[in-house]
């Protein structure tokens, strides 16, 4: 059973020797990795507890690095995902809802020819 880690205790396992980072809701224990990450153990130490989402994606990992990814696996995080994302996603939710007079208008359009 997979054990969920709360952020704040996440943020203790930020060292070389005790590393966690966080990929979309799961967390991977990278203490023994690190050094054999082929973009540097710096990275990973420089995020450790952190959530690394964004920076794994972009620096385009190919499937052989998700399968490693997932042999580490350790746990998920408890509550709400921190990620970027979900931020992004309520934003456009709140733009789409400051549309709505627009469709209002289009329900009326005699009141629109009327102006
Ligand atoms: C546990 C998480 C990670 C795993 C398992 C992993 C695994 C790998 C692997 C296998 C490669 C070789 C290329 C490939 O197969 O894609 C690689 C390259 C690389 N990784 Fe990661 N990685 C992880 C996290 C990260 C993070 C958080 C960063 C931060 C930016 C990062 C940055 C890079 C970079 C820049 C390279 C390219 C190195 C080069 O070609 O010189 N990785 N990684």
């Amino acid at each position: 059973m997979s054990k969920a880690y709360t952020w704040s205790e996440l943020q203790h396992h930020n060292k070389t020797e005790d590393l966690f980072i966080v990929v979309r809701g799961s967390v991977y224990d990278v203490t023994k990795f690190q050094h054999e990450h082929p973009g540097g153990p710096e990275f990973l130490l420089d995020q450790g507890g952190g959530d690394v989402t964004e920076l794994f994606e972009d620096a385009g990992h190919s499937e052989e690095a998700r399968s490693i990814l997932k042999k580490l696996k350790i746990g998920v995080v408890e509550g709400k995902v921190r990620h970027r994302d979900s931020v992004f996603g309520s934003s456009r939710l709140s733009v789409r809802n400051s549309c709505r007079p627009i469709t209002h208008r289009k329900h009326h359009p005699e009141k629109i020819l009327a102006v």
